[in-house]
Parts: structure tokens; C-alpha cells; sequence
């Protein structure tokens, strides 16, 4: 298929959308402005109050809602509007030059498409987005096309990186671990980065489609920035809310590997990318992981503290690997597989 944005542009007005990619949904969802709101340049203050008022509000935000918007970071705005600009060069560029990124194999570098889910009545579903995944640390990876893309991808990925390795010593000291505890035990110099810009058309019916269906994310920490157009959603104490993030901040969220490193502490929540009948939506995203060859568990100081742990280690790669091939978009997640239970204990 040449992807999601051809078919939402051809000449032929679509007024419904294809049956393959009716996907029962249940779009309502709450505002809420309640989102946690870090300020990043808090944590280098001069001031113990300060600082300790941050590293408390990080601990909780990562354990309420396993979402904050990240202000102040540091990023200039210039770098991220050169991956807005790169990214959209990369979709408008003709079928046949993308089509070279399909994917021989899940596990591939460079990927792009659109992606199918099953769900566990065996249906599966086209999702109305095209993606680009890029694999960008410890190895780079990236199309040749278009040019400006190389120099603001390797900028950026290292920028994100740098944030990433900040951000989780703080998180390390919300849990009253060493500062260096996490780049230490999860190999942080080599963490598997993978980038991925997601383009959502605009949907004749967007009630009876899906960007991304609901899931957690694999890694640590995952930052996502936007083009301005809502569609982001995200679980909260089992309900559905509207994560709306300021122009330049950062959507930040803790994955899976960070909820089991922290024993539960952290929580790896549900999100998921809805669609709208007027305008493109662009996100892009960086997932920060541990380096794939970690045997990720929960951490023995906190296992200790807790007297038990709550769940099973795994090592990173087979982790990533279970996840794209096991999962049913309505079926028990990894996440949930890897919990140990007190009543099994
Ligand atoms: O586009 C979005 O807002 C969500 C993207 C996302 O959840 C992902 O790429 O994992
Ligand atoms: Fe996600």
C-alpha cells in the first residue's frame, strides 16, 4: 500500500473510510488540566528548596500519572522545527522512494509504512498513519532522503539523549537511589534510541478509525512533540484524558522498562493517537531505552526496601522483540505478563 497519506489525498473524495480500517473505538476523553508540569531548569538550581521541590514533583508525577510536560529544557526551538521540517519533507517525497523503507523484517533500522494490529477475536485492522522509524543510538541509522534530514536527526537524537540521561539520574534520586545509579546498571553510554515520526492524515470518519491504538511504550522515557494538532490521549485512573502540550515543551512519559526498574514505582501508562477530519497531524517521538543487551529487573536496592519484587526480568532486545511480534492491541499487554503478583509470590 503506498501509505495513508496518498490514499487521504487522492482525487477521489473519500467520504468514508475503507472497511480494513474500521477499528471499534471509544473516542470520549476528558480535558484535564491537571497534567504535571516539570521545569527542567529547576534541577540545576542554586537553590536546595527549589531543587528539592522539583525532584519531589518529578517523583510524583512519574508515579500519579507517568506523564508531565517538560518546560524549559533546553532544546532550542529552532532544532525541533528542523525536525518538523525534515520530517514532512520525508512524507511528501513520491511512494516509490519511500517504498525502498518498507520493512523485510520487524527488527529492521530504517522502517516505513503503515502498520496492521490484530486484536484477539484474530481481526486485524489498518492504522491511519504512516510512520518512519529510525533506529538513532548506539548505531545511527537514516534515509539518505531528504538531505536536511541526517544533520537535524544526528543533532536532535543527541540533544534528546543528553535529556534523557539527565532527567533519569533525577528520577534515580526521587527514588532515593545514587544519581549515577541508572546509567550505571542499565549501560546508559550505549541506551537504544529509536525515533519515529507518525503522520496522521485527516479521517472522512475519525470515530470509526484509529492513529494508534491504546498501548505503553517499551523504554524508559519517551518524548514526544507535536505539530499542534490534538490527538494525543492518555489513561488515567482509568479514564481517558486529552494530553495537550504547549508549544515547545515536551511531552514526557515513563515506559515499561522504567515501571518494572522501579519496582511499580514509576507507572508505564496507557496512551493512544485519535484522529480529527480537518487537519494532518504530526508527532515525533523518541523512545529512550536501557542498551539492548541489559538484563532489565526490578532494582535490588528498592526489591530490598519492598521485600518483594514485582516482576520478572528480561533482557532489553527480547523484550522489544516479544513486544512487536506477541502482542493483541485488546489482549493482555507484556507489561502485564512480566507482573508478579502477591498472590503468586
Ligand atoms: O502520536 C502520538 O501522539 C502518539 C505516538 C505514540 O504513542 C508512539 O509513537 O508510541
Ligand atoms: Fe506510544
Amino acid at each position: 500500500m503506498a501509505g495513508v497519506k496518498v490514499l487521504a489525498e487522492s482525487s477521489v473524495v473519500l467520504e468514508s473510510v475503507p472497511s480494513k480500517f474500521n477499528f471499534v473505538n471509544e473516542p470520549t476523553a476528558s480535558n484535564s488540566d491537571s497534567i504535571p508540569i516539570i521545569d527542567f531548569s529547576l534541577l540545576t538550581s542554586s537553590h536546595p528548596d527549589q531543587r528539592s521541590r522539583v525532584i519531589q514533583d518529578l517523583g510524583k508525577a512519574c508515579q500519579e500519572w507517568g506523564f508531565f510536560i517538560l518546560v524549559n529544557h533546553g532544546i532550542p526551538e529552532n532544532d525541533m522545527e528542523a525536525m518538523f521540517k525534515a520530517a514532512t519533507e520525508f512524507f511528501n517525497m513520491p511512494a516509490e522512494e519511500k517504498r525502498q523503507y518498507e520493512p523485510k523484517n520487524a527488527s529492521d533500522p530504517i522502517k516505513y509504512g503503515n502498520f496492521n494490529v490484530t486484536n484477539t477475536s484474530n481481526q486485524t485492522f489498518t492504522l491511519w498513519r504512516d510512520y518512519l522509524k529510525l533506529y538513532v543510538h548506539p548505531d545511527f541509522h537514516c534515509p539518505l532522503k531528504p538531505e536536511i534530514l541526517r544533520e537535524a536527526l544526528l543533532n536532535y537524537s543527541v540533544r534528546t539523549r543528553k535529556l534523557a540521561g539527565a532527567l533519569l539520574e533525577a528520577i534515580s534520586e526521587t527514588m532515593g537511589l545514587e544519581k549515577s545509579y541508572m546509567e550505571e546498571t542499565l549501560n546508559l553510554e550505549s541506551m537504544f534510541q529509536l525515533f519515529a515520526a507518525n503522520f496522521y492524515p485527516p479521517c472522512p470518519e475519525p470515530d470509526r478509525a484509529i492513529g494508534i491504538p491504546p498501548h505503553t511504550d517499551h523504554g524508559l522515557l519517551t518524548f514526544l512533540i507535536h505539530n499542534g494538532v490534538a490527538g494525543l490521549q492518555i489513561e488515567h485512573n482509568g479514564e481517558w484524558f486529552h494530553a495537550n502540550s504547549p508549544h515547545n515543551s515536551i511531552l514526557v512519559n515513563t515506559g515499561d522498562q522504567l515501571e518494572i526498574f522501579s519496582n511499580g514505582r514509576c507507572k508505564s501508562v496507557k496512551h493512544r493517537a485519535v484522529l480529527n477530519n480537518e487537519k494532518t497531524r504530526i508527532s515525533l517521538v523518541v523512545a529512550n531505552g536501557p542498551s539492548v543487551n541489559t538484563v532489565l529487573g526490578p532494582a535490588p536496592p528498592l526489591v530490598a526496601r519492598d521485600r518483594r519484587a514485582s516482576y520478572i526480568p528480561m533482557k532489553y532486545k527480547e523484550y522489544i522483540e516479544k513486544q512487536l511480534t506477541n502482542s493483541r492491541v485488546d489482549g493482555k499487554s507484556l507489561l502485564e505478563q512480566m507482573m508478579i503478583h502477591e498472590n503468586e509470590l
